[in-house]
């Protein structure tokens, strides 16, 4: 099957940097800094980044990677760096034949620093680009609730293998979705599901454990004869999506229930599970420009469960024209069936803004 190295790579590389993740949560008051953007980034960003950098260029050296982080605050600041050299040198799958296809452990604090930088490149229509998100829905992470860490394959500007880690999930695919899924409040049993996808091979999940890759089921979306039926999901953060304009929106379906609020793609992931059925995600400023490292592996996860995944105004994402999706505004992903409606009601809502 094509993209078949691909895949195992990016499953056990995530799955090492999910483990990282949850080091950090435990043990170091989650490590919080904020960066000059005044955006918050963990000590775990940047461990998590380093280790699938370093499995992703020791498998295909050739590749380049576009990465949130860099390396700028460990170099000026050599106790944080000490500190997540720490980390990285702690997460290690428990299979030796599992550790050894992600290419053991970077060898030196330098070589950690190099792996963090080669997140530069600056993405493209051309060639083989990996997207990665290493903490996706940082404030979740802060917040204990839903995070993901999130790598994609792009192969001239298209995403084609997606995969998820959301160690704050429930592993049954149906549990019922509420804002309170994966909070510290909940039993830790069940918890942490690793997502798949590759293009035109379908989408799956399994249990996201610290050893083996357990064996995958094939998730879909759920039918949604009747869009007034739908469970809609939507960022926490109102700085991130327009709450405002999503109940607007929910209301002319004929949606009645609540929205389910999470962080991170585990929205894209709950959708693609067919635990929710719609992700609304309308823009809050004019200027920013979504990332694409937020949205490339959910989108093919999303698009081989059934689903189709446009910007608010029903445009394709172009992935492939730099690190972020300047040429569109706001997502809106939707089973197939119901997608083109969703967004004429989407477009009512943004013209009557205007007026
Ligand atoms: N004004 C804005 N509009 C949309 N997305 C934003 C935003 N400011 C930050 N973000 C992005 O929203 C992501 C989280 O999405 P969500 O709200 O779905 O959890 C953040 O990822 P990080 O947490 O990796 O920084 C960040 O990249
Ligand atoms: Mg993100």
């Amino acid at each position: 099957m094509a993209y078949e190295k691909e895949l195992e790579l990016a499953l056990l590389a995530v799955q090492r940097a999910a483990i990282l993740t949850k080091s950090v949560y435990s043990s170091h008051s989650k490590g919080t800094l904020t960066k000059t953007d005044s955006s918050p980034v963990t000590i775990g960003d940047f461990g998590a980044q380093a280790l699938i950098i370093a499995s992703i260029k020791s498998a295909f050296p050739n590749d380049e990677v576009v990465g949130e982080e860099d390396a700028d605050d460990l170099r000026a600041n050599p106790d944080l760096k000490n500190l997540v050299w720490d980390l990285v040198q702690q997460a290690k799958l428990s299979d030796p034949a599992a550790q050894d296809k992600i290419g053991g452990p970077i060898k030196s604090a330098d070589d950690m620093l190099k792996a963090l930088d080669g997140g530069a490149s600056e993405g493209g229509n051309k060639g083989r680009i990996w997207a990665l998100d290493p903490i996706d829905g940082t404030k979740g992470f802060l917040r204990g609730g839903q995070y993901a860490v999130c790598l994609a394959l792009m192969v001239d500007g298209v995403p084609t293998v997606g995969v998820i880690g959301c160690p704050n999930l429930p592993v049954d695919d149906k549990a019922p979705l509420d804002s309170k899924i994966g909070t510290d409040a909940d039993d830790k049993e069940g918890k942490g599901v690793l997502f798949g996808a590759v293009k035109g091979q379908g989408a799956t999940s399994r249990a996201l454990t610290d050893g083996k890759l357990e064996a995958p089921k094939t998730i879909t979306m759920s039918p949604l004869p009747d869009v007034a039926q739908a469970t809609f999901c939507e960022s926490v953060e109102a700085g991130h999506s327009s709450h405002g304009d999503q109940a607007d929106i929910a209301r002319k379906l004929g949606i009645t229930k609540a929205s389910v609020r999470m962080d991170s793609q585990a929205k894209y992931c709950s959708i693609a599970r067919g635990a929710g059925d719609l992700y609304l995600r309308l823009p809050t400023s004019k200027t920013y420009q979504e990332k694409i490292w937020d949205h490339a592996a959910g989108v093919v996860l999303v698009q081989e469960a059934g689903g189709e995944v446009t910007d608010a105004y029903g445009k394709q994402l172009n992935f492939g024209i730099g690190r972020t999706l300047k040429e569109n505004k706001g997502i809106v992903a939707a089973p197939k069936a119901v997608h083109a409606k969703v967004i004429e009601v989407v477009k009512e809502v943004l013209s009557a803004k205007k007026d």
